[in-house]
């Protein structure tokens, strides 16, 4: 049946989209986290950590963390930004033809006293998840509400399950395997087509707009050992390739920026 409910993932609240045809996805309103995304195929695509926090005292360790006004450690806000830490608005959502979609909101408005404080600008944040058949479709919009131009970073942090991070290949920006070592963090900045995640038999075709960088990103076990929310060996168990902004952009009073991912699981 197709349909969009609420649920509980962990202690958090969720929607859950599901398309005529099976496809599924389940997105809490806290981050707006998409934390689940399992295609026609009835195959699960994201990872999610078993260590994760799921009560909203910290961000979720996997799915795709909306990265939004920093990113990473690259300026004077919180880590990787506020919009994954705050609670979104469910902005309604349906079934149109074989899609399902639903509609996420955080404006400047609707921040905690402290945050708000720290970043004193006017925004308007819309986030659009839509699944069918093997396909996940994300796009965050950012409109300046505000009357000087508004400067910002933004990702869509997005962490792929596979069976073995050593099986792992980005066709597209690395050339061969991803040699994770102690761990891996790349930049690509300017990515022009499609990227490629292989990883053994798993197949993702994966496209981005509007973000004009990717990161690859995998902890390794030193790092991964110093993640209270991630357990030791679970760096095994996923990459994140994340379309991004990573330096920062200014956006015109009034103007609007969308960025967009989407990703066709293949086999
Ligand atoms: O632990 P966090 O805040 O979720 O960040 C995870 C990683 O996110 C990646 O996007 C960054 O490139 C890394 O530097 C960072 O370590």
């Amino acid at each position: 049946m197709s349909e969009i409910t609420m649920v509980e993932f962990g202690q958090l609240p969720a929607l859950r989209l599901r398309a005529p045809d099976g496809a599924e996805a389940t997105v809490t309103l806290y981050g707006a986290h998409l934390v689940s995304w399992i295609g026609k195929d009835g195959r699960e695509r994201l990872f999610c950590s078993a260590e994760s926090a799921l009560d909203g005292s910290r961000a979720i360790r996997g799915g795709v963390p909306v990265i939004f006004p920093q990113f990473a450690a690259r300026g004077e806000g919180m880590r990787h930004g506020f919009a994954r830490v705050c609670n979104w608005r469910a902005g309604g959502g349906g079934i149109e033809g074989d899609t399902a979609f639903a509609l996420f909101s955080l404006a400047s408005a609707d921040l905690p006293d402290e945050v708000a404080r720290a970043w004193p600008h006017a925004f308007a944040l819309e986030l659009r998840v839509a699944v069918r058949a093997n396909e996940l479709s994300i796009a965050l919009e950012v409109l300046n509400t505000g009357e000087a131009p508004l400067s910002f970073a933004a990702a869509l942090h997005t962490y792929y399950l596979v069976d073995d991070v050593d099986l792992v290949r980005v066709g597209g920006v690395v050339d061969g395997g991803l040699a994770v070592g102690d761990k891996l963090d790349w930049i690509f900045p300017g990515v022009a087509g499609a990227l490629a995640l292989t990883a053994g038999a798993a197949a993702l075709h994966l496209e981005q707009g509007g973000f004009t960088d990717a990161v690859v990103w995998n902890p390794g076990a030193l790092d991964a050992a110093a993640l209270n929310d991630l357990g030791d060996d679970e760096y095994r168990r996923f990459v994140c390739i994340e379309p991004a902004l990573v330096d920062p952009i200014a956006l015109a009073a009034g103007a609007r920026w969308r960025g967009w991912q989407r990703v066709l699981a293949l086999g």
